[in-house]
């Protein structure tokens, strides 16, 4: 699904009026009636059906207005509450506001600090809250008395319903502009904004309700919108079918070089997640004095004992072997818990510099790379990497804080500079791709901070290459998948306690539901 800054949605909305002339009034009378719609949702099963609508100046005020009428002309008790003054409203939000006030539905006007006083009062007696301070228009920090109303708002316990985004959270970053509504649902208009789907933002929206308000199609496909929030029917359409008369070798190869004395879990566990994503085939090259862990731990890969340099890591004593069946593999990843050494470095330049197959860099790769920077260069097309922020910050120099802030940029501008996918991990991890392509996932949970959840998506994002997905679709279907998983783990067994290797556990039903498109309830 397309996902839109402010001025994508703005774009997009003239575009509807202006080349598919539909009316503005005719798209706010679409947007209210679907917030009204999830209104009346609420209400049904309260008692107290009586709503507050809380509306701007603007046009989400004006989503606002229609949404009064709808509840007015139903006979639910209505009251409006405008937060600045009306001689300010214009265009469509004026038509709906004239509407409302010919209906001599209860209408307020907040100034002044003894109208908060009563606007505080009435809230108390209120069953539902309809935020419609600001869209996608807000442009600056609320100021002092705006805030007071929102802080009036999120105090009241009452059910709060936003329309399009809470306010006060910017549409296009999800950032909080000095204080911003929490709603228990945000009605979503046309597209996910960035700042329904970014944290902190993504944390005051409560359920997300996405609705189409009658924008076409052919609108949205003409923008040429480069960024997606990833979906279910995304990942199905990405997995490929599996025909009934196979065999092993029809779902590929992966060579999986990861682990050193005292990480070869980091080892188990890609390994253990690329074949639990149905890879056919999977090698690992091993230190000799390693193998007989992983033999007894990998039942279902075969273990390629090397001999080795430097006691416990895997180097290129033996390079000719290793060259070979990377040679013989669909895909290649490099780095969990291969720890940091020389002879890592030195592979990975070897590696870099001998194939062209679809590599997979991860952990101990990335710190190599940054290390030695003038590994970059090496690297050639079809390379997923996949750093947290730390180790994106390690690449670029960059400050962790700023990578925070700037996710999507920062991904962005680093994939298109070295032409590779970056999966730049964390809370809504963000894939990007060369050609400015973004795909944001809105799946997992706090309980997949934990030791290894990493190494667990390499291991799928390399079991989906291997199976012949291209690698930036790998890695999106890779990241929703895990996530999904992750939420399915946390849901059986709650976040605490979730290990990465609960996640493994629930990949193959994760998968079969994705597939089937059964609904988890995670
Ligand atoms: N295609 C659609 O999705 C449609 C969306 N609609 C709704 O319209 C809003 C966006 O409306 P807009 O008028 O552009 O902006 P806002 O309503 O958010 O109002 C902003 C308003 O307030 C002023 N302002 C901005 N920041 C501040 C601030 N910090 N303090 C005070 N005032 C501020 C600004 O100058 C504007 O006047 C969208 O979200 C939908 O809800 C349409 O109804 C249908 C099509
Ligand atoms: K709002």
């Amino acid at each position: 699904m397309k996902m839109v800054n402010s001025d994508q949605i703005k774009q997009l909305d003239n575009i509807a009026m202006e080349s598919f002339c539909i009316p503005g009034i005719v798209l706010m009378e679409n947007a209210g009636i679907c917030v009204f719609e999830e209104v009346l949702k609420y209400i049904e099963q309260k008692e107290n059906k009586e709503v507050i609508v809380v509306c701007g100046l603007g046009n989400n005020g004006g989503d606002g207005f229609v949404v009064a009428r709808h509840l007015f002309n139903k006979g639910i008790p209505v009251k409006v509450f405008i937060t600045g003054n009306p001689s300010a409203i214009s265009g469509d939000a004026k038509k709906n506001y004239d509407i409302i006030q010919k209906l001599n539905i209860d209408i307020q006007i907040l100034v002044g600090v003894n109208n908060l006083k009563k606007f505080s009062e009435v809230v108390k007696g209120c069953g539902l809250i309809v935020d419609a301070i600001f869209g996608t228009g807000l442009k600056r920090d609320v100021d002092g008395f705006i805030q007071e109303i929102i802080s009036i708002i999120n105090k009241s316990e009452k059910g709060i319903i936003s329309i399009d985004i809470p306010s006060g959270v910017g549409a296009s970053d999800g950032k909080v502009y000095g204080l911003a509504v929490k709603a228990d649902k945000t009605v979503v208009l046309a597209l996910p904004k960035i700042g329904n789907i970014n944290y902190p933002g993504a944390d005051y929206a409560g359920e997300l309700i996405i609705k189409d308000i009658g924008i076409p199609k052919a609108a949205i496909k003409n923008m040429d919108l480069n960024m997606n929030l990833i979906t279910n029917d995304m990942v199905k359409g990405i997995l490929p079918f599996r025909k009934r008369d196979t065999h092993k070798g029809n779902f590929g190869k992966a060579y999986v070089v990861a682990g050193s004395t005292g990480m070869t879990g980091a080892a188990i566990l890609t390994c253990e997640a690329a074949l639990r994503s149905g890879v056919g085939l999977l090698k690992i090259p091993v230190p000799q004095s390693l193998n007989t862990i992983m033999e007894t731990r990998l039942t279902e890969a075969i273990t390629v004992p090397l001999p080795e340099f430097k006691k416990g890591v895997v180097g290129i004593s033996d390079f000719e072997k290793i060259l070979k069946t990377m040679e013989e593999s669909n895909v290649i990843a490099i780095g969990p818990g291969s720890g940091n050494s020389r002879e890592l470095e030195e592979l990975l330049r070897n590696i870099l510099e001998h194939t062209s197959k679809p590599i997979v860099l991860d952990a101990d790769a990335l710190n190599s790379l940054a290390n030695r920077k003038e590994f970059l260069k090496l690297i050639q097309s079809q390379t997923v990497m996949t750093p947290h922020v730390g180790e994106m910050s390690r690449l670029t120099e960059l400050d962790i804080d700023y990578i925070k802030n700037n996710r999507i940029e920062v991904a962005s501008e680093f994939s298109k500079k070295w032409n590779v996918v970056i999966v730049l991990k964390g809370a809504r991890t963000v894939v990007a791709g060369p050609n400015g392509e973004i795909y944001i996932n809105k799946t997992g949970n706090p309980g997949m901070s934990t030791p290894g959840s990493g190494d667990v998506l390499t291991g799928i994002i390399t079991g989906f290459i291997a199976q012949g997905i291209e690698p930036i679709k790998a890695a999106v279907a890779a990241v929703y998948v895990h996530g999904k998983a992750g939420d399915l783990a946390a849901e059986r067994i709650g976040e605490y306690g979730l290990l990465a290797s609960d996640i493994i556990k629930e990949l193959p039903i994760t998968i079969k539901h994705i597939v089937e498109k059964i609904k988890i309830n995670a």
